[in-house]
């Protein structure tokens, strides 16, 4: 990690006012404010009461409602806006839906709620059409956009491996999912079909926004292509949650939080059916003498790449687990993770049953992963300095750091989840490399003859050959080229070419009405520029002369596109506009989780001082590897890294690893 980082980045907005985050159905969720920038931020400790945030003692709040059962839920029907319950008491354990993680606003952060904003909506007609040109005419082609501004060009990381890009999906996977977008199998709507052709539903269902394909396309043109499928969002005016003009707001399915539901699940529908009810496991099967997660039993709509029902198709937390092969073999690796933790506690506490072992488990997991998050992966892509300086992160902490605040929405922006954290898809590789143990390389696989077919993992020993390939191939470099494996050939099945990621990406920016990129950079406190010359303080002449001739005006010009043109900020992976919005997600998403793992201000909920350190000293993503992996016997200590003279390989046993016996429940009173 680099440590002289000189950012850019203005002051972050934070939105302390909690009158701005009014809740409940109906007017729910209306998160917009009046954002500028603030000259300080103070760290609010408790309600609203400003405190040091690494103060050891922490207000306790007491409640009069007994305490519900073990992770007790609430299992909202898909088809809400988000049902919190009546009244939180308080739980030593996060709910599986993140309900009364905030006890004065349940709802906050739970699945089937809207994203948050940073901008104003900025649909059509003002309430949900599609965004356009200021003068009412259609947004350039986004199918154009993609093949002009982001070809692919194979320009690597020097320093970042592929780690870093997958790890980026899983952590990506545990905070959003865009209602409806289905990407393990193909959309019931269909708007254009299998061939390209536009179907009769273009005109009639409301919710079909197909990509057509420009005259000019040098890949679907020749063939005759019309069409990519793009079916847009469910929003809570689908859903009767808004008011009939009040503009529409996309709505999230999974929980909020960094809390792992991408292995856990987001409602008990999907929890129960993936624990084993016995020593606080997740369910596995075993094959070839390695554990593997179940079968999911809808094998030819999950896995519609399978070519017999008895290839493996995993069931996990998340629906998009089969989704890709690395991000498969890092759902695997949290999984077994998972087992680990609570087959070692079971081991130290006999005394503890199923639910408590399962529960112990799932908070130390999920506690490892905030901090690998924070501390390893996040300072990659946000800059180290930029994150202290915001406070997301305090290295050498001696203890607890208490900056929870009920006033701040844990809720995923929208700017962050269709924006500025898909900007990372530019990061992909589309051959994947299979390593061996002593680095050498086997072969690799083309990343689309294997979308939603996990029966790789378990050919032969894949599962280590494809781990060791992300620690040791490079990941591409942060820039406006895109590899052509999501640009030409995403989800191809068993046609030639495929979709376009980067197209749907911009496409998917217009069906949220995202606001406009001068407008969110006057959102985000940056200058906002007037004309497009004003753009090159932080985008090339040649990408604005390319913006000029494409957009009709400099207030078109849409953010997920500039977004990803802006020159990077030193010491980060994204440009000044991307990196605010990241920037301030991730402070919300540590600050708005009263579960995070360094707040110690409720005893029930806190790990002792001593558990803290022992997170601190031994969580890392090397760790994650060495211990869930068939037989990887060495490591580079920084995973998310190449291996180098400064980041050697080490023998796994010589890795930090959390002392677990810290965890022996000597009173006995579980
Ligand atoms: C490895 C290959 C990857 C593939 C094939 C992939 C594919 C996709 C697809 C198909 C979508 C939904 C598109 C839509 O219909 O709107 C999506 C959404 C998204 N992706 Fe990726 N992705 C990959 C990696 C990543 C990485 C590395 C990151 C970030 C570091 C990332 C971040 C996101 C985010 C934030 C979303 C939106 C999530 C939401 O629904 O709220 N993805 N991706």
């Amino acid at each position: 990690i680099h440590l002289n980082y000189r950012t850019n980045l203005p002051q972050l907005l934070l939105d302390t006012n909690p009158s701005l985050h009014l809740s409940g159905p109906g007017a729910a969720f209306a998160k917009i404010a009046a954002f500028g920038p603030i000259p300080a931020r103070l760290p609010v400790n408790g309600f609203g009461s400003t405190a040091d945030p690494t103060s050891t003692s922490g207000a306790t709040i007491s409640f009069s409602n007994p305490p519900p059962p073990l992770g007790s839920t609430v299992d909202p029907a898909t088809q809400t806006c988000g049902l919190s319950p009546p009244f939180c008491t308080k739980s030593r354990y996060r709910s599986i839906d993140g309900n009364c993680n905030n006890l004065q606003r349940p709802s906050w952060g739970m699945p089937q709620t809207p994203y948050g904003r940073l901008a104003l909506y900025n649909y059509a007609d003002g309430i949900s059409a599609l965004t356009r040109a200021r003068s009412g005419r259609p947004l350039p082609n986004a199918r154009d956009i993609s093949l002009t501004l982001f070809p692919d060009r194979q320009l690597v990381d020097p320093i970042w491996n592929l780690n870093t890009q997958q790890w980026g999906q899983i952590l990506a996977h545990d905070m959003s999912l865009t209602a409806g977008v289905v990407q393990s199998h193909r959309d019931p709507v269909t708007c254009c079909d299998d061939n390209g052709r536009l179907t009769a539903d273009v005109t009639t269902n409301p919710v079909c926004a197909p990509l057509l394909i420009p005259p000019n396309d040098p890949v679907h043109s020749p063939q005759g292509t019309q069409c990519m499928n793009f079916v847009r969002t469910g929003t809570t005016r689908d859903r009767g949650c808004t008011a009939p003009n009040a503009p529409a707001e996309p709505i999230s399915t999974v929980t909020a939080f960094m809390d792992l539901s991408l292995v856990y699940g987001s409602s008990l529908g999907q929890s129960d059916p993936i624990r084993a009810r016995r020593g606080g496991r997740l369910l596995t099967t075993v094959r070839s003498g390695r554990e593997w997660p179940p079968q999911d039993p809808n094998i030819t709509i999950t896995c519609e790449s399978a070519q017999s029902p008895n290839e493996p198709c995993y069931l996990a937390g998340d629906i998009r687990v089969n989704q890709n092969p690395q991000l498969t073999v890092l759902q695997v690796m949290l999984l077994r993770e998972h087992n680990r933790i609570a087959d070692t506690l079971a081991q130290y506490n006999p005394h503890w049953n199923d639910e408590v072992l399962y529960q112990e488990a799932r908070r130390i997991h999920i506690a490892e992963i905030q901090h690998i998050n924070y501390y390893e992966y996040l300072p990659i892509l946000l800059g180290f300095e930029n994150m202290v300086k915001n406070k997301l992160i305090y290295p050498g902490a001696p203890s607890y750091i208490n900056d929870y605040n009920p006033g701040v929405d844990p809720s995923i922006l929208d700017e962050h989840a269709t924006a500025a954290f898909r900007h990372f898809h530019t990061l992909i590789r589309g051959y994947l490399k299979l390593v061996s143990e002593n680095r050498d390389l086997q072969a690799a696989v083309r990343m689309s003859d294997w979308f939603n077919r996990p029966l790789l993992l378990e050919l032969d020993n894949t599962f280590d050959s494809l781990a060791r390939g992300l620690t040791v191939q490079k990941q591409s470099y942060s820039d406006q080229f895109w590899d052509a494996e999501v640009t030409q050939f995403l989800f191809k099945r068993n046609n030639t070419f495929g979709g376009d990621l980067r197209a749907t990406d911009i496409q998917r920016g217009r069906d949220h009405g995202l606001g406009s990129y001068i407008a969110t950079r006057a959102a985000c406190g940056l200058p906002a520029p007037k004309s497009f010359h004003d753009m090159l303080d932080f985008i090339s002449q040649e990408n604005v002369a390319v913006l000029q001739s494409m957009y009709e005006s400099p207030d078109d010009v849409e953010l997920v596109v500039a977004g990803s043109l802006e020159r990077l900020v030193p010491g980060a992976l994204a440009g000044p506009t991307f990196l605010c919005i990241l920037t301030e997600q991730f402070y919300r998403t540590r600050v708005g989780d009263r579960y995070f793992y360094e707040n110690g201000a409720d005893p029930d909920t806190a790990f002792t001082p001593s558990q803290l350190q022992a997170i601190r000293k031994g969580a890392s993503m090397a760790r994650i590897l060495c211990d869930n992996g068939d037989a990887i016997r060495a490591m580079q200590p920084r995973a998310f890294e190449l291996i180098s003279p400064q980041n050697k390989l080490v023998p796994c046993n010589q890795l930090p690893f959390i002392d677990l016996t810290l965890w022996q429940d000597v009173r006995g009173h579980f």
